[in-house]
């Protein structure tokens, strides 16, 4: 059975970790963008905020009276100086005890126009789909990425403790979207 938050009828495909999923908290809404292009995916090196120092899609919170597409498409810009055709690839929660829940829209795209640029936040950079950073990224990532990469779309959970600056992950349970 998925964990709360995520819906029935999905198929599951990985899961892992201990303990009881933590209580049901408000939500708020995050996007976060990967572009393709040939073996390569696009990543940003995270230069402040949630997840500094990680690499990452662009993406951040969607602001209100604003749809989750046209924020992914506003944060790809910002952070990167691109734009492109987005599709979307999956959700992610992101729970951390104590805060909001993340609900967190996953685009992807296989082409772009404009010229990559890096940001205040974000410096971005290529890497071949055989040797993605996981070891520097959100540790979840690397249980659903096999899913962005083979274009399932996909619906995860992932409970993190925070200890300090550090998010330590306590539990993940990731399901393909049997509707798609
Ligand atoms: N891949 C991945 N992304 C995550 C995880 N958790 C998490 O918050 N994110 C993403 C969602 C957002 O794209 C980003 C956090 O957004 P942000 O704090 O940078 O938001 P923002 O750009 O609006 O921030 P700001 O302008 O207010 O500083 O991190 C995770 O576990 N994996």
């Amino acid at each position: 059975m998925p964990p709360p938050g995520l819906s029935d009828d999905l198929q599951k495909f990985n899961a892992g970790g201990s303990g009881d999923w933590f209580p049901v908290a408000e939500i708020r809404y995050y996007t976060n963008v990967f572009i393709m292009y040939e073996d390569k995916i696009l990543l940003g090196y995270k230069k402040r905020g949630l997840g500094i120092h990680k690499y990452n899609g662009f993406g951040g919170k969607v602001e209100p009276d604003e749809s989750t597409l046209d924020a992914a498409l506003r944060e790809l810009k910002e952070e990167a100086g691109i734009t492109a055709p987005l599709i979307h690839a999956g959700t992610l929660l992101f729970v951390v005890p104590g805060q909001k829940w993340a609900h967190i829209d996953i685009f992807r795209a296989d082409e772009y126009t404009g010229t990559i640029t890096e940001s205040d936040e974000m410096r971005p950079e290529w890497f071949e789909k055989t040797n993605i950073p996981f070891d520097n990224m959100w540790d979840s990532d690397r249980h659903w990425f096999p899913l962005l990469l083979s274009n399932q779309r996909f619906s995860a959970r992932a409970d993190f403790d925070r200890e300090g600056e550090k998010y330590i992950q306590k539990k993940w349970w990731i399901g393909i979207d049997s509707k798609t």
